[in-house]
């Protein structure tokens, strides 16, 4: 335990498998004593490239402390930890993951969940951890600054290491979303992007080891180089229809996730006058999305209104479920975490002067400033659907590059859980 390891001299893959082989071998605390567990990722190659060594040093010392175990998972590649979440017989017995990356991971994580058979139990009951190791981390960001956190790099940094080892921690609940492409479906949680935006985050990643900084550089590039993109966009307003969003705080060590699965089971099986509708009723509540606009939920004429469909050229459409989209002012201020509603923003050739006016825009987002621009269209929405009718641009999704010319996003009445604050 606790192992010292200069770092000089040596290539970046001995140093990661160094680090990783001392990661492995470190002695967890006598399961007797433990609070409980983690099941930990690290993508050794997010971000700066720090996260074995921000484990290794300060992570596992810290969780060792808090008499908190953990499995370890380096990631040697996309969709490891997909595969280990999709098939992973005992994620029950885990307290929570730990991720040390950015918001790519925890996408793929969630969407490895969704494969599972009980993907509609686990969301809600095994809560997410970041470890802020990636360039994006908007999820985090999110729930930090709810409490409060300073938005810069060292701050949310102490802040996420704080809550992640701590044995009093708390989780509370996240909107899920969900996103259908012409091939697959996803659960989402924080943005899609098409356009300028999506153009800068994808082309920018070429420039990980500059953090944050990235944006700015690729920003100033893009707004030089400005093009439009030809695509439809069909959205329903939001509508409350009901429902009114709840969060759901609770402490991480007090129960393993099998434990408050089974709780949440008893507690919401209604009696059934027969087996068959029983039967029923569990297999929905493990497999399905409860979407906000389904029939069901459209209880009067006047809440099954018109959708709005703008077919033309556009600079940028970028809409988030979440505050923040990085380290800086938030994206959309009044966005809250458990609240089910999608703020969608776009910008239109037509209703631009010049190219000034783009750098004025991505400028603003740092200020907060950029929604009350008079060529930025803002509206909330309860389902989008973007189709690209161009080629050769980027449809982003939490960060991701999804392959689709048409891609759709509902809300939901689904959640997943997260690390947020200290008791
Ligand atoms: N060992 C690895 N090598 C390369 N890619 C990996 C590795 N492990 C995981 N990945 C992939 O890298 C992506 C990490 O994205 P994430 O957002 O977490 O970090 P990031 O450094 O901020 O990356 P990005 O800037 O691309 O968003 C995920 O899609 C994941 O599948």
């Amino acid at each position: 335990m606790g192992a010292t390891i200069c770092c000089c001299c040596r290539s970046e893959q001995e140093q990661n498998e160094q680090l990783t082989s001392v990661i492995l071998s470190r002695e967890p605390p006598p399961k007797e004593q433990c609070r409980g567990s983690l099941l930990v990722f690290i993508n050794p190659h997010s971000g700066r490239g720090k996260s074995l060594e921000t484990f290794a040093h300060t992570v596992a010392p810290k969780l060792d402390r808090s008499l908190i175990r953990y499995e370890v998972v380096v990631t040697t590649g996309p969709n490891h930890a997909r595969n280990v979440l999709m098939t992973k017989t005992d994620l029950g017995k885990f307290n929570g993951i730990l991720i040390l990356s950015g918001d790519g991971l925890v996408f793929e994580a969630l969407n490895g969940v969704l494969c599972r058979e009980d993907a509609f139990r686990i969301f809600p009951n095994l809560p997410i951890g970041i470890v802020p190791s990636g360039s994006g981390n908007g999820l985090l960001c999110s729930v930090l600054s709810k409490y409060g956190t300073k938005m810069n790099e060292k701050s949310v940094m102490d802040r996420a290491l704080e809550i992640a080892t701590s044995p009093t921690a708390r989780a509370e609940s996240v909107a899920l979303y969900s996103v259908k492409t012409e091939t697959a479906t996803y659960a989402a949680f924080l943005s899609i992007g098409w356009g300028l935006m999506a153009d800068i985050d994808i082309e920018s990643e070429k420039w990980r080891k500059l953090g944050g900084h990235r944006f700015t550089l690729m920003g100033f590039i893009r707004s030089c180089n400005l093009r439009s993109y030809k695509g439809r966009l069909t959205y329903r307003p939001y509508k409350a229809r009901g429902y009114t969003p709840s969060s759901n705080v609770f402490s991480i060590y007090d129960k393993t996730t099998q434990q408050r699965i089974d709780d949440s089971t008893a507690i919401t099986i209604p009696s059934f006058a027969d087996s068959e509708d029983e039967e029923k009723h569990l297999k929905n509540q493990k497999t399905t999305w409860t979407l906000h606009d389904s029939e069901d939920t459209t209880s009067s004429e006047s809440e099954s209104d018109e959708e709005v469909v703008i077919e033309d050229d556009f600079i940028n459409m970028y809409a988030v479920t979440l505050s923040h989209i990085a380290a800086d002012g938030p994206f959309a201020p009044s966005a809250k975490l458990e609240d089910n509603r999608i703020h969608l923003s776009y910008i239109l050739w037509k209703d631009i002067g010049t190219r000034v006016d783009i750098a004025k825009y991505l400028l603003a987002i740092e200020h907060e400033t950029h929604l009350d621009l008079p060529f930025v269209k803002r509206v909330e929405v309860s389902s989008m659907k973007l189709e690209v009718l161009s080629d050769g641009s980027y449809v982003v999704l939490d960060g991701e590059v999804v392959e689709t010319k048409s891609i759709q996003v509902s809300s939901t009445r689904n959640n997943i859980c997260v690390f947020s604050s200290t008791a």
